[in-house]
C-alpha cells in the first residue's frame, strides 16, 4: 500500500464546556463533551521516497511548516524511527478542508489526528490508540479526543477521555463570518475560571431524561467572553437560540443547536436561507457515534 485516499477528519463540538481553574503552567483546567459530527475535512497520503513529509495543497493563512498536519506527520516518523531505529518513508499529505479555521470545530486538531491515525497504518507503525493520543497531545488538546473517536466526557485539557451516551441528533450549526482565536479567549479578563466541578453522573442523567426540546448540559463558560469580544457570535446565538438551545461550541466562533429529526434541521435552515446575513453560514450534520477510522 502506497496511498490512502479521501481519509476523513470530522468536526467535534463541544456540548458545555466548564473552566474549572488553572495549571500552574497557565493553561485552563476544563470539564467538556465531545461529540463527532459528519461534516469532515478530508485527507489524501502518498508516500514518497525521500523521506520528507509534505503539504501539497495550499491552505491560505497556514504556512506548510506550521500545519498541525505536517508537524503531526513528523512527530510520528520521528517516533517510529525512535522505536524502530528505521526512518519512514516520506509523504505527500493532500488537505481539503471546508472546516473553518477559529471555528471551534477543532478542524486542526481532526486534520492532525486523521494524519496520526492514516500515517500509523500506512507506514505499518502498529502504536496503539494510547500511544497516538499521547503523542498528540502537545500538538493540540483536541487530538487525543480525535484518535478516542467517540462521544466523550473530558477533564484535564481535555486528554482525560471517558465515554458517554448522548441521545443521536441532528445539529443546525452556524459559522458566524469571524475567527475567534483560543487564545484571545483564554486570556481574558472576562473569563470566570471558578465553575464548580460537576461529576461525569450528572452529566448522563441529564441526557438519560428525554425531552422535545434537546437542552444541553451546563454552559460554556468561554460563550460570555467570545460574544462580548465578537459581537457576530453574540448575534448568531440569538438566532439560532429562536429555534432551541443554541450555543456556542469550543472557543468559538461557530454555534449549535440540536434537533431530534433532519425535518427539524431542515427548517430550521430554509429559515436560515431566508433570513440571515450573507456573511454566515449554516448547515446540518448528524451525530457520529464513532470516528470513520477509529483504531
Ligand atoms: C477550546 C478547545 C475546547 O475543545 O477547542 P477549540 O474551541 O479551540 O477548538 C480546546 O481546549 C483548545 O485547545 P488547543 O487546541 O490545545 O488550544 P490552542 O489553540 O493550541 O491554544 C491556544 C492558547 O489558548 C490557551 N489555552 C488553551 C487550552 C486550554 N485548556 N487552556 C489555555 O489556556 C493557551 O494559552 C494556548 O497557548
Ligand atoms: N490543518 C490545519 N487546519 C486548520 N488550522 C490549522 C491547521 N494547522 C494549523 N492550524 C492553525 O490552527 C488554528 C486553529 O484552527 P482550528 O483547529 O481549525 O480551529 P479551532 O481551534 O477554533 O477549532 C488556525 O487558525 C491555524 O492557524
Amino acid at each position: 500500500m502506497t496511498r490512502l485516499e479521501h481519509c476523513p477528519a470530522p468536526a467535534k463540538l463541544n456540548l458545555f464546556l466548564h473552566v474549572t481553574g488553572r495549571r500552574p503552567d497557565g493553561y485552563h483546567l476544563l470539564q467538556t463533551a465531545f461529540v463527532l459530527v459528519d461534516r469532515c475535512d478530508t485527507l489524501d497520503f502518498t508516500l514518497r521516497d525521500d523521506g520528507q513529509v509534505r503539504r501539497v495543497t495550499d491552505i491560505p493563512g497556514v504556512p506548510e511548516d506550521s500545519d498541525l498536519v505536517v508537524r503531526a506527520a513528523r512527530l510520528l516518523q520521528e517516533e517510529v524511527q525512535r522505536r524502530t531505529g528505521t526512518l519512514p518513508p516520506g509523504v505527500d499529505i493532500a488537505l481539503h478542508k471546508i472546516l473553518p479555521m477559529g471555528g471551534g470545530l477543532g478542524g486542526g486538531s481532526s486534520d492532525a489526528a486523521t494524519t496520526l491515525m492514516a500515517l500509523n497504518r500506512l507506514w505499518g507503525a502498529g502504536l496503539s490508540k494510547q500511544a497516538l493520543m499521547d503523542l498528540g497531545l502537545p500538538l493540540g488538546a483536541d487530538i487525543p479526543f480525535f484518535i478516542f473517536g467517540e462521544t466523550a466526557f473530558a477533564e484535564g485539557v481535555g486528554e482525560a477521555l471517558q465515554a458517554v451516551a448522548v441521545p443521536d441528533c441532528w445539529y443546525v450549526v452556524i459559522e458566524p463570518g469571524v475567527q475567534v482565536p483560543t487564545a484571545h479567549i483564554f486570556t481574558s479578563e472576562y473569563l470566570t475560571r471558578n465553575t464548580a466541578a460537576v461529576i461525569i453522573s450528572d452529566f448522563s442523567r441529564h441526557y438519560a431524561v428525554q425531552s422535545s426540546e434537546l437542552r444541553q448540559f451546563g454552559k460554556n463558560d468561554l460563550q460570555q467572553v467570545a460574544t462580548r469580544l465578537f459581537p457576530p457570535v453574540a448575534e448568531a446565538v440569538e438566532w439560532l437560540g429562536a429555534y432551541g438551545d443554541a450555543r456556542m461550541t469550543g472557543s468559538g466562533a461557530c454555534v449549535f443547536c440540536a434537533f431530534h429529526s433532519e425535518e427539524q434541521a431542515d427548517a430550521v435552515l430554509d429559515a436560515f436561507k431566508r433570513q440571515a446575513p450573507a456573511t454566515w453560514k449554516g448547515w446540518k450534520a448528524k451525530a457520529l457515534r464513532k470516528h470513520p477510522l477509529a483504531l
